[in-house]
């Protein structure tokens, strides 16, 4: 924290890219509550540009922007105001208590309503599928004029809050961070490499505009679950001893649907000139094992507030989707030219080669488990012994020291005595 405040002036600026693909698997209202959130950081807002990508590129998702672009010049005071968090509205909507404050009761009642208003708007819009009267109010629509599909379609680029412009104001008169929407132009003969692809077009074009040095990724379903995760992140880079050896911190990715924690996610990341890396559906992992192994150091931040929190995948067929996808990009890298068993070999250390080996024979280790899951099975049934007669001797003996054991010190044992040798056999077949 001293440190921050010692560089308070020097703090970096932050290009925040968001990234959406789809305006019916991802809703609107939900990709602008997460810009929203980002939008509100505790930083200094000069310093902090928004741009979202929009590989759907949809006009749909360019009007919820453009509502967001207004809502947001109540919504950032009021969170400054009352040090709302959770920062995404709907969010903080739900974690409202009954109970607020006599003199944010007015306020709340306010903002609230200007929520819903614009939810309603864009709500309805996406049921019409058709954008209302302020198609023509905004140039920016014309711009799907050419437009002829999703995946053949010029670059559509707009700049809905100026930062540098000094009339671009909040309601208190408080500079606004920069908002940019981006439908990178795609064409069919041109592969466009999912997310990476987009993650690099937005490199391209916020180079342009704002140029920060620092570079926060998340996903449209990933809202900002605390203000102060930028500053927390830069603490690490700003360290004076290690800063300079650290490429990206990453979060790990929370649900709110889901209690126990995901494995990885892109959270916050510094990229090297090069970009995301092609021709991989994981190109989180792969972009982070190529910077690892050029020397940078990563650190996992895992605050107690979570930082972000995300929607999981809900139904069957979009986990399996998923899960089909990560351990087959997983695979695919063991076997490419950057696999951590030999690329990793006296670039990264062994711990670390191991940990990565560990998810990339995620998709081999189905053999493994289907082993494990069907010879017992098959044994039970035709009668074959799993365990030795010795063994199972031993074993109940044991276990029934350890049951008067536990009895004796008045302690209910943690499993009857029937169940004990079941969970012996268990392990067995996982030895
Ligand atoms: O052509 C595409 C496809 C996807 N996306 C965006 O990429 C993100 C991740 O895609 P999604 O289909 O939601 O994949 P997940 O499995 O949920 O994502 C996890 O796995 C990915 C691959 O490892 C990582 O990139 C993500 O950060 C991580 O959250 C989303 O914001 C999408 O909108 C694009 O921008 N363009
Ligand atoms: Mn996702």
């Amino acid at each position: 924290m001293t440190t921050m405040m010692r560089f308070e002036n020097d703090l970096p600026g932050v290009d925040i890219f968001v990234c959406t693909a789809d305006p019916v698997i991802e809703p609107p209202m939900m990709v602008i509550n997460t810009v929203l959130s980002v939008m509100a950081y505790d930083y200094p807002p000069e310093k902090l540009s928004i741009y979202l990508s929009d590989d759907g590129g949809s006009d749909l998702t360019f009007y919820a922007l453009l509502e967001a672009s207004h809502f947001c010049k109540y919504w950032i005071p009021y969170c400054n105001k009352f040090k709302v968090e959770p920062r995404s509205p709907a969010a903080y909507f739900i974690s409202l208590s009954d109970q607020v404050d006599a003199n944010q009761a007015e306020d709340l009642v306010i903002i609230k309503r200007l929520y819903e208003d614009m939810t309603n708007r864009i709500e309805t819009a996406s049921k019409l599928g058709r954008i209302p009267e302020v198609r023509t109010q905004h140039d920016g629509f014309s711009q799907w004029d050419s437009f002829s599909s999703r995946r053949d379609h010029d670059t559509i680029l707009q700049v809905l809050i100026d930062g540098s412009d000094p009339s671009a104001t909040d309601i208190e008169g408080c500079v606004l961070p920069t908002l940019v929407y981006l439908a990178r132009e795609k064409r069919p003969q041109h592969f466009h490499n999912f997310k990476a692809g987009a993650m690099n077009a937005l490199i391209r074009v916020s180079s342009k505009i704002s140029n920060g040095q620092i570079i926060l990724n998340v996903d449209c379903d990933m809202y900002s679950n605390n203000s102060q995760s930028v500053r927390d992140a830069l603490c690490f880079f700003m360290d004076e001893e290690k800063g300079h050896e650290i490429a990206y911190v990453q979060f790990p990715q929370n649900f709110e649907n889901v209690t126990k924690n995901e494995i990885y996610s892109s959270s916050l990341r510094v990229l090297s000139q090069t970009g995301l890396k092609y021709g991989c559906p994981v190109e989180d992992v792969i972009t982070g094992l190529s910077i690892q192994c050029q020397g940078w150091k990563s650190v996992y931040f895992n605050p107690k507030r979570k930082g972000f929190l995300g929607v999981a995948a809900t139904t069957l067929p979009q986990t399996l989707v998923q899960h089909k996808r990560w351990s087959e990009g997983d695979f695919q890298i063991l076997l490419s030219k950057y696999s951590p068993a030999w690329y990793g070999l006296g670039r990264i250390s062994l711990g670390l080669q191991m940990g990565y080996c560990t998810y990339c024979l995620w998709a081999p280790n189905c053999l493994a488990t289907l082993c494990y899951s069907i010879i017992p099975s098959l044994c039970l049934l035709r009668g074959i012994p799993l365990v030795s007669k010795g063994e199972l001797h031993a074993y109940q003996t044991r276990t029934h020291k350890n049951f008067s054991e536990s009895s004796d010190e008045g302690h209910v044992p943690p499993f009857n005595s029937q169940s004990l040798p079941k969970q012996e056999i268990n392990q067995n077949w996982f030895k």
